[in-house]
């Protein structure tokens, strides 16, 4: 393993030194140098592997923006195929669940958690969502008005008794999370910690500092994670089933980024990465 370890840390490096060497800027030779989880996917009989890309939160945040400014997406178009990911990974992970709880948070990680509520239900599950502090944004509202026109419940606070429930998907916050969790989500993190419900975490477990993992030990610890994008550098230290979706990064923003992805199965909206671990962190 540690030897495993040594031969990735040097091919790592020495992609670094060679890119830099080809386009002589100190910018590439940090992109090259960025953190790989390597993995391996398997999907109908096939398997793959390789290294994927970890971000840090400020490269995230401006992947995001430029998916809005190149290639043009809208945010409402970008949360519905993050959103319609994380509904298939749920699918995969708890196929034999019926009652999902979609916790959101106030921003567009709970934005996700909204439209995956949609898609579980369109999917066959019964979803209940808990969304505590709504944003006034029209795109949120109309989130929620979809919902309800489905008869799914939004509900402002965290029921008492979660033991009806098969699955929580952890929606309350996303690469933008900063410092140690505020009310009302300080509570729920602890309520939803102290029981025994199973948790997905959306993009990343809530509570954890999106670069260094569960440093103040309030995070959640999620059974499974659906990274969006790219999995951000806190995937490193989780372990458990471990889904990569949002499936619309096009190849001018890989190239731009030297981001290293798994290629996604056949038409599926996500990808699952297994047996890797980071040997930088
Ligand atoms: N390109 C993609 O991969 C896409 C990802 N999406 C999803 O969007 C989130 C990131 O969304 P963003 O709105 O930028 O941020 P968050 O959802 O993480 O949450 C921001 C809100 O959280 C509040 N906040 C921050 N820190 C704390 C704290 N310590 N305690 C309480 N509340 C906190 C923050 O409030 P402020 O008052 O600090 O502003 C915000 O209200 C990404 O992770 C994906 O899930 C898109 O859906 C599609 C594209
Ligand atoms: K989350």
């Amino acid at each position: 393993m540690q030897l495993a370890a040594q031969i990735f840390r040097r091919r790592t490096l020495g992609r670094a030194l060679l890119l830099s060497a080809a386009i002589g800027s100190r910018a590439a030779f940090n992109l090259a140098r960025r953190p790989l989880l390597a993995f391996a996917s398997a999907q109908a009989g096939s398997t793959a592997s390789g290294p994927v890309t970890l971000l840090g939160q400020q490269e995230a945040i401006a992947i995001d923006e430029e998916l809005m400014s190149t290639p043009g997406f809208s945010v409402d178009q970008l949360m519905e195929l993050a959103g319609l990911s994380v509904a298939s990974a749920v699918a995969d992970a708890y196929p034999a669940a019926k009652q999902v709880l979609i916790v959101a948070g106030p921003g567009n990680n709970g934005g996700d958690g909204l439209v995956a509520a949609r898609h579980l239900y369109h999917f066959g599950y019964s979803a209940t969502v808990v969304y505590p502090k709504r944003s006034d944004k029209q795109l949120f509202a109309n989130l929620v008005t979809q919902c309800e026109q489905l008869q799914i419940p939004v509900l402002s606070e965290l029921p008492g008794d979660l033991s009806g429930y098969d699955v929580a998907l952890d929606a309350i916050f996303g690469f933008s999370f900063k410092g140690t969790p505020r009310e009302p989500f300080a509570g729920i993190l602890k309520a939803l910690q102290v029981s025994s419900i199973k948790v997905m975490s959306v993009d990343i477990p809530s509570g954890w500092d999106v670069e260094k993992g569960d440093t103040t030990g309030e995070g959640l610890q999620p059974e499974a994670l659906v990274s969006l994008t790219a999995p951000k550098k806190a995937a490193a230290f989780f372990q458990g089933r471990h889904f990569l979706g949002g499936r619309f990064v096009p190849p001018g923003l890989v190239e731009k980024y030297k981001l290293q992805l798994p290629p996604y199965p056949g038409v599926s909206q996500i990808v699952e990465l297994k047996g890797w671990k980071s040997p930088e962190l």
